[in-house]
């Protein structure tokens, strides 16, 4: 089920390097949020932070809240695998499980989470998930093959099956289509317009025309200069930002002036 996201004051560090500072913002269910800025600014440490990936890195904290639904996702107790489980993650590269074959990609998470479940209920969830990505009338004949043999695009959306495989409530895309060509990329956009009827979306992009495209709301990050903080400037429905942005620097940089 989508959740919303509301973040407050939060600070992102690796060591001693602040390297995004004091951002709050919501985050919509059943919407795309689009995360656009010049390269450094922190959209991707800042998605890492939503689902606690972040501080798998030796030093990388965070300070300040981030809130699912009611739930603080930093608070005590909670466990950071779990919040992983129910905030999944898309990366810019496609990143299956490469000997493994298709069926056993999307299906890995799912026998990790419910070490129970019969044959005929993952064949079904498998289905089900290769359906919800658009890739199921390309690999119902091959399921049993190597996820390697599959196109880039296809790869793309097998990642993007084995995140939905398990339900979560939130889907975190890292410049998802930035490797692929024009028309893997139209199909990855256009299962996201589909996907968000479920899930939270949030897009990491350097593509304008891909934000404008998808997101109901972008936030533009920017930083000040080399060894600054990134900062989210700007946050509103992605319309406005494209066509009538609060601040300059977005302006500037929607326009192609910077970044
Ligand atoms: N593992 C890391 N260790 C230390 N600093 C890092 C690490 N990863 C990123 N940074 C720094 O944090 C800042 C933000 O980087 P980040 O990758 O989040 O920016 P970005 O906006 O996603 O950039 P891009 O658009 O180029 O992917 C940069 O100054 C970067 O050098």
């Amino acid at each position: 089920m989508a959740k919303r996201i509301d973040v407050s004051d939060l600070n992102i560090y690796y060591g001693s390097f602040l390297a995004v500072q004091d951002v709050t913002v919501s985050i919509e269910p059943r919407s795309v949020t689009a995360l656009i800025g010049p390269s450094g600014c922190g959209k991707s440490t800042f998605l890492r932070s939503i689902n606690r990936m972040h501080e798998v890195l030796p030093g990388a904290r965070v300070e300040g809240k981030v809130i699912m639904d009611g739930q603080d996702l930093y608070g005590p107790g909670v466990d950071p695998v779990d919040v992983r489980r129910q905030i999944g993650m898309v990366f810019q590269r496609p990143n299956p499980f490469p000997t493994m074959s298709i069926y056993d990609n999307v299906a890995a998470g799912l026998r990790l989470n419910n070490k129970k479940i019969s044959k005929s209920d993952l064949d079904g969830l498998v289905e089900r998930s290769l359906r919800g990505a658009n890739l199921w009338t390309e690999v119902k004949d091959r399921l049993g093959r190597p996820a390697s043999g599959l196109s880039g695009g296809q790869q793309q959306r097998l990642c993007i099956a084995r995140a939905i495989a398990v339900e979560p409530d939130v889907l975190l895309m890292d410049e998802p289509a930035s490797a692929l060509d024009p028309i893997s990329t139209l199909a990855i956009e256009d299962l996201m317009t589909e996907l968000k009827e479920r899930f939270t979306i949030v897009i990491v992009t350097h593509n304008m025309q891909q934000a404008a495209r998808v997101s109901e709301q972008t936030g533009f990050f920017n930083i000040a200069g080399a060894g600054q903080p990134g900062r989210l400037i700007e946050f509103n429905p992605t319309e406005k930002i494209f066509s009538n942005p609060d601040q300059k620097a977005t302006e500037d940089y929607i326009s192609g002036r910077f970044g």
